[in-house]
């Protein structure tokens, strides 16, 4: 049936799994991490993702990253499958759709923090000026002056850290950012800072987030979270009340 002229359909969602299968090894040492992985992030929107040690969390993201190639089911960035890409489409995707902040922030040493989140402008080809000052303006926003800027990784606390591998993550302006475990390793008030960009960072570009974390203290960041177990997304429950701080 036509809907109505009158009718909004709703958007399609920028993060779309279905059905998605990953098993590690095979044979007697064969682990199914993921077992049939069913989600849907939409524009606008903060997904967490949270479930107990080995249930699959850094798994999944890593396909929805476009890092690891899942066995079965569908994924998609914007409509788009990794899957399906040429090497050079999906690094073309990563660069103009996706950002990620994992674990281990492989910030690089040798490199100041401005220089750190300049890092993806410089790749994608845009010029080193440019690049180097849309960086110190996000890094200003983050509330970084002029010397945090020219600091290298290992001169910075870590939730400075945090916050330099998040502008590296966002500098590019994508559609996705993906972070696994933003907060872990942060005390309260550093975890809440990082969480307020991310948030903010949600409402004025309408992108997709998705959350990775353990973290209890910062379910309040979220619109939905999804709880994962066994491999599978077992319940996806809307978060009362997210945080809405001033947008970015
Ligand atoms: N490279 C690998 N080779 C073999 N098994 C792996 C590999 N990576 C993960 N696994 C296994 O797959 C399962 C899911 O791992 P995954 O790291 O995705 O879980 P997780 O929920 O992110 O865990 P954590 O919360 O501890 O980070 C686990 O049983 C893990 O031991």
């Amino acid at each position: 049936m036509v809907a109505p002229a009158s009718v909004r359909l709703p958007d399609p969602p920028v993060i779309f799994c279905a059905g998605v299968t990953k098993t590690y090894g095979d044979g007697a040492l064969a682990v199914a991490a993921l077992r049939g992985v069913d989600l849907e992030v939409h524009a606008g929107e903060l997904m967490l993702l949270a479930g107990p040690s080995g249930c699959g969390k850094t798994t999944l993201v890593s396909i929805i990253a476009g890092l690891l190639a899942r066995d079965g089911g569908r994924c998609q960035i914007d409509g788009l499958d990794f899957d399906a890409l040429t090497a050079r489409e999906k690094t073309r995707l990563r660069g103009r759709s996706l950002g990620f902040v994992f674990q281990s922030l492989h910030l690089l040493a040798s490199l100041t923090a401005v220089e750190n989140v300049a890092a993806p402008l410089l790749i994608a080809g845009v010029r080193q000026s440019t690049a180097l000052a849309q960086a110190a303006a996000l890094l200003g926003e983050f509330g970084f002056d002029r010397r945090m800027q020219q600091a290298r990784p290992a001169r910075l606390s870590g939730g400075q850290q945090q916050r330099v591998a998040l502008a590296r993550a966002m500098v590019h302006d994508p559609r996705v950012i993906v972070c696994d475990e933003p907060t872990s390793a942060l005390d309260g008030a550093s975890g809440h800072a990082v969480m307020d960009l991310l948030r903010r960072s949600v409402l004025s570009r309408r992108r997709a987030l998705l959350v990775v974390t353990h973290d209890p203290r910062i379910f309040n960041f979220g619109d939905r979270i999804a709880h994962m177990e066994d491999g599978r997304i077992t319940r996806v429950e809307n978060l009362p009340s997210p945080h809405s701080p001033r947008p970015l």
